[in-house]
């Protein structure tokens, strides 16, 4: 038999096709249904976007009223999550705390089972995140739940739920760039999770808990949270390129750099850079953009890997007051859109998803004592008919 042809991690395999969004390394370019995202990030509010990733346009203004209006009745935190949440140690990972949370949404929806609400069920996932989010930045903190407010929008309304305080609108325009910058990317690793747990017929809510799980990682979403490690290890930018040197002669992965499809450029940064620089003028920490030149200039200088969308994210995150490890729950609270439009679109045409493997273990061998010809063998007796 000839050796398999083996694409070690899926590297540059179309694996299915999608009508979500299309990723451009070519042009550095991304389309959320043929809007290039920047123009998206400048115009909409997240509400808008979540409504075109699902319906395939954007809505018009009669359609967003009663989307607003949909989102804002299913805001609260419901009691038993609250109640799963506060049961969870302080020390948890937020990560593991979300993920138990939409476990339980998901455990408590009577018809979790029925495949054809799944737009709804989507619905009520991307309206509650923001409660489960904000409240996990206050309870590890050991600060009380902030009840959702009717006259915010999205973006206002969730950092009004995480700091009790109503946000200035820079800070919410940056922020709610940011959740429309992280709402959708093809079919990166947890996005390829929700659908691979889709292609077995499982419910939304068991494929949306597999993503999470497959965003925590440092390789994936929770880079933004990686980088500020790496900015905390940094100090300050004239530490930046020793530090640069010193993590490459290591062998360490840069947090927040390269990418599996952009080699030349994450089509997201200059939007999200945007508004980190507004961020830092905002709360005066040039600091923070200093690193930020630094670490990307240290690399530059050494190698052609640039920024990924994590690098500015992660301190435009630091900026607004969350804490590090809430970076990762806050891209899950964007990305849950483009994960659902995805389980729907795979549960509508679906293939299961099974590749194969070339096995490399050991050759056959047999348990000492065990008389192979004693074990049950194949010994159908169905006729096969021509
Ligand atoms: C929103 C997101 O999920 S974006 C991704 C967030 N993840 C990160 O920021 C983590 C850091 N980055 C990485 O680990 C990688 O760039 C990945 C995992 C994102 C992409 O990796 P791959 O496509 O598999 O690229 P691969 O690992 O083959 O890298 C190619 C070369 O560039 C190097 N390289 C890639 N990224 C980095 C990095 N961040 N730091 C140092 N070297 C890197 C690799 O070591 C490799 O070098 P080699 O050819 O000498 O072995
Ligand atoms: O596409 C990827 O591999 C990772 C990424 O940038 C994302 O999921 O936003």
């Amino acid at each position: 038999m000839a050796e398999p042809d083996i694409k070690k991690g899926l590297a540059g395999v179309y694996a299915d096709t999608t009508e979500v969004s299309k990723v451009n390394p070519d042009t550095n370019s991304l389309l959320y249904r043929g809007y290039p995202v920047q123009e998206l990030a400048a115009t909409q509010p997240f509400e808008a976007v979540a409504y075109l990733l699902w319906h395939g346009d954007l809505p018009d203004e009669a359609q967003l009223a009663e989307f607003r209006a949909a989102e804002r009745e299913l805001r609260a935190l419901p009691d038993n999550v609250k109640t799963v949440m506060d049961a969870l140690p302080e020390t948890a990972h937020p990560m593991d705390v979300v993920r138990t949370a939409v476990s339980i949404v998901g455990a408590s929806d009577p018809g979790a089972e029925d495949a054809s609400d799944d737009l709804d069920k989507a619905f009520r996932l991307f309206a509650v995140l923001p409660a489960i989010v904000s409240y996990e930045q206050r309870r590890r903190n050991g600060q009380p739940l902030v009840e959702p407010r009717d006259d915010l929008d999205y973006a206002a309304n969730f950092l009004w739920m995480s700091f009790g305080e109503e946000a200035d609108p820079l800070v919410v325009e940056a922020f709610n760039q940011s959740m429309i910058l992280y709402a959708e990317h093809s079919f990166n690793a947890s996005t390829f999770t929700a659908r691979v747990v889709t292609s077995t017929l499982a419910d939304l809510y068991s494929a949306v808990v597999a993503a999470i799980g497959a965003l925590k990682g440092h390789l994936h979403g929770g880079a933004n949270e990686a980088v500020m490690e790496v900015f905390g290890e940094v100090g300050s930018a004239e530490e930046a390129d020793a530090w640069m040197q010193t993590a490459l002669d290591e062998k360490r992965k840069i947090m927040g750099f390269g990418h599996r499809v952009y080699k030349n450029g994450d089509s997201r940064v200059p939007t999200m850079r945007a508004a980190l620089e507004r961020l830092v003028e905002h709360y005066d920490r040039p600091d923070m953009l200093e690193i930020y030149h630094a670490l990307e200039q240290a690399m530059a200088d050494r190698k052609p890997i640039k920024p990924n969308l994590d690098f500015p994210s992660g301190p435009a995150y630091a900026l607004i007051g969350f804490d590090v490890p809430i970076f990762t729950p806050l891209f899950v609270a964007a990305r849950v859109t483009g994960w659902t439009a995805h389980i729907i679109e795979q549960r509508a045409n679906n293939a299961l998803i099974r590749p194969l493997s070339a096995y490399s273990g050991p050759d056959e061998r047999h348990v000492d004592g065990v008389d192979a010809s004693a074990l049950p063998q194949d010994t159908s007796t169905i006729e096969e008919t021509e």
